[in-house]
């Protein structure tokens, strides 16, 4: 597949973050070339198809047999949502979900298990590979931001979700997209996950093919490279990678796939730990902080303020961009983050709830924003 290594990485706009020296060049081989993947061994799976098992301490969903090492490794990063492993498996043998995050990437799993068999991964790669270029999502940002002076907003598609059920009856995914992009927004994020949030790939797939400018987040509970790539051969600019479910080595590996793609990630936080796990990382250029916690579903504005006075140095002398996720409504909470730190906000409720969500914008941010 030729498009996947030829990515290019991008200049970034922050100083700090050009002076890093890159990752090493490396071209991710997917798992159904010819040639494997570093220390990725491939079976064959069912119906011919060539599964990917498990490399090292990934949390890979397909065909593991010993899930309790999946846990520990992940339980020792201070990761609290457990994989179920084995698809097909009764829940009787790991008791019900701890919560609701455990309980879509569950879901999750068996979604992505139905996934690989209707289109294997050599498939979804190849199309990946063959996708359109990807717009940069990051620049987008930083482009908005210096025209604005506020942050740069990333509207989100959103019908429904967990903690509040429908927020729009009357949706059209295309309709919502273009006039946020209408009335300014940098990026847009589209919820794909369909069990939870009433969201699609297919959603995605319309907001790319009516004409959408603003490069657009694939929202969705990453677990395995597959939806990575499913999710640009589908038209994705950027994806969420959540630290609460994903180990180190799922996420350095996940960036690396990001980065051959032309793919930004953003890699979501909510606490401390996960904020310094993050940190460690190479190549992160976009975190996300989540004022939800998504286990409970409290919402806490605050939670950016805090992580931001303990990380701020850090996240500046590194060139990363701060995403404020969740919980704005109004001209004063996007202003309470932006003076924390944050240089772009992800929203979606408090502007999908509005009969007209593109004019709803400047509600948020007490002015209209230039394009
Ligand atoms: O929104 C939820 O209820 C939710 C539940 C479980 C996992 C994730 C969830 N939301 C994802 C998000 O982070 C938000 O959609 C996004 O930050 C926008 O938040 P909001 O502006 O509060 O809709």
């Amino acid at each position: 597949m030729e498009a996947l290594g030829s990515a290019k990485p991008r200049a970034s706009p922050f100083p700090a973050a050009a002076a890093r020296s890159p990752l090493p060049p490396q071209v991710v081989v997917p798992a159904s070339s010819s040639a494997p993947a570093p220390s990725r061994p491939l079976r064959s799976g069912p119906k011919g198809t060539i599964q990917a098992v498990a490399r090292n301490e990934m949390l890979s969903v397909v065909e593991r047999e010993d899930c309790g090492s999946v846990n520990d490794v992940a339980a020792s990063q201070g990761i609290r949502i457990r994989r179920h492993c084995r698809p097909t498996a009764s829940m009787e043998e790991m008791g019900a979900p701890r919560n609701v995050l455990e309980r879509i990437i569950w879901d999750k799993e068996i979604e992505v298990a139905q996934g690989l068999a209707n289109n294997p991964l050599r498939e979804v790669t190849e199309s990946a590979g063959k996708a359109p270029p990807t717009r940069d999502f990051y620049g987008a940002l930083v482009a908005a931001y210096m025209r604005n002076g506020v942050p740069a907003l990333i509207a989100e598609v959103k019908k429904a979700s967990p903690s509040r059920g429908v927020l729009r009856e009357n949706f059209d995914a295309v309709e919502i997209a273009q006039a946020y992009e209408k009335y300014g927004a940098a990026c847009l994020s589209i919820l794909t996950d369909e069990k939870y949030f009433q969201g699609s790939f297919e959603n995605l797939q319309k907001v790319r093919k009516a004409g959408v400018k603003c490069p657009l987040l694939c929202k969705e509970f990453v677990i395995d490279e597959w939806q990575i790539y499913y999710a640009r051969s589908v038209g994705a600019d950027a994806i969420l990678l959540i630290a609460a479910v994903l180990t180190d080595a799922d996420i350095t590996y996940f960036l690396r796939i990001c980065k051959e793609l032309g793919l930004t990630a953003l890699v979501e936080v909510h606490d401390g730990r996960e904020m310094e796990r993050v940190l460690r990382i190479d190549g992160v250029q976009l975190i996300g902080i989540n004022n939800r916690s998504l286990a409970t579903f409290i919402v806490d504005t605050s939670n950016t303020k805090r992580l931001l006075e303990k990380h701020g140095d850090a996240i500046r002398e590194k060139g990363i961009l701060v995403v404020g996720e969740s919980g704005l409504f109004n001209p004063d909470d996007v202003a309470y983050v932006q003076k924390a730190g944050v240089s772009a906000v992800l929203v979606g409720e408090s502007l999908v709830k509005q009969e007209d969500p593109g004019r709803a914008i400047a509600g948020l941010f007490g002015k209209e924003l230039l394009r």
